[in-house]
């Protein structure tokens, strides 16, 4: 699609959310340069490096201790906004009734991700807790595969995410992949105790563990938008540590 045939597409959509949801605005006005072009340009000079992993495998952890590195912004998952916006909590349902509440929530983890990807960070390095990519290959492939979710609303995110990709520029330097066993994130899940996730059993972790190797490892189901750093996260925090210390060269170098 040429430049101008999305700006068109993109002021249709501004027609056509009249009351948008938050954070929506403050995206298309991202993506929209005064003369309403699309933005397809990369913010020269900068880099974003994605933390993938398991849900509870130590992605916020890894931001936290990242996060007072000199020129480095780190930008957690936009969890809480999952757990309410406007008063509902998409995330809840989602675990209550996957069939009926998994299109809900993916479609607002895709605009809150985009959000993520196109905010302007002020440090040379941009350092974000998963992606839009991760979003659609592991968590909606999840849903489709396991049958949770109907065909149609598989297709509808899958058409959004082809638009949005074609045409925002998202990409990513470096992806640093948290690899753990379903194991060990049961265990600190458990520990976390965010009262959503109660309800996840073992087998879920393990699904979603193996759609992250066939992603990330075999790189046998979706395309991977940058090099991935592997790193073993099945440690203690001070063994973690190290690891971070052994790596921070090749991360801040991304
Ligand atoms: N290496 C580790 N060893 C033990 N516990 C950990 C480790 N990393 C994180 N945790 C704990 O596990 C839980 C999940 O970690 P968190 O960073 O929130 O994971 P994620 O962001 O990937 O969901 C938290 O209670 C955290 O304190
Ligand atoms: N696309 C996504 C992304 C995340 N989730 C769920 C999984 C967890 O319950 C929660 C946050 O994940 P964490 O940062 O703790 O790994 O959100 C989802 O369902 N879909």
């Amino acid at each position: 699609m040429s430049l101008s045939a999305a700006a068109r597409a993109c002021c249709r959509l501004l027609t056509v959310i009249r009351c948008p949801p938050v954070g929506s605005s403050s995206i298309m006005s991202r993506l929209l340069h005064s003369d309403g072009q699309v933005n397809g340009l990369k913010n020269k000079g900068k880099s974003t490096i994605c933390v993938e992993g398991n849900i509870a495998s130590g992605k916020t952890s890894c931001l936290e201790y990242f996060s007072n590195t000199a020129n480095l912004e780190v930008m957690t998952e936009p969890v809480a906004k999952w757990r309410d916006v406007q008063g509902h909590n998409p995330l809840g349902l989602m675990y209550t009734d996957p069939t009926r509440w998994g299109l809900t929530l993916q479609t607002y983890v895709q605009l809150t991700m985009l959000d993520v990807h196109t905010k302007p960070s002020l440090s040379p390095v941009k350092m974000m807790e998963r992606s839009i990519h991760s979003a659609k290959y592991i968590f909606v492939e999840n849903l489709y595969k396991s049958g949770k979710m109907p065909e149609v609303d598989y297709v509808v995110l899958t058409e959004w995410f082809n638009w949005i990709t074609k045409n925002i520029d998202l990409s990513v330097d470096l992806i640093v992949y948290l690899r753990t066993s379903p194991e060990t994130c049961y265990q600190r899940l458990k520990m976390r105790c965010r009262e959503e996730e109660s309800v996840i059993p073992l087998e879920y972790l393990s699904a979603i563990h193996g759609l992250y190797e066939e992603w990330l490892i075999d790189r046998s189901s979706f395309p991977v938008p940058a090099p991935v750093l592997v790193i073993d996260a099945d440690k203690s925090m001070e063994e973690m540590i190290q690891h971070y210390e052994e790596n921070r060269g090749k991360i801040l170098a991304a």
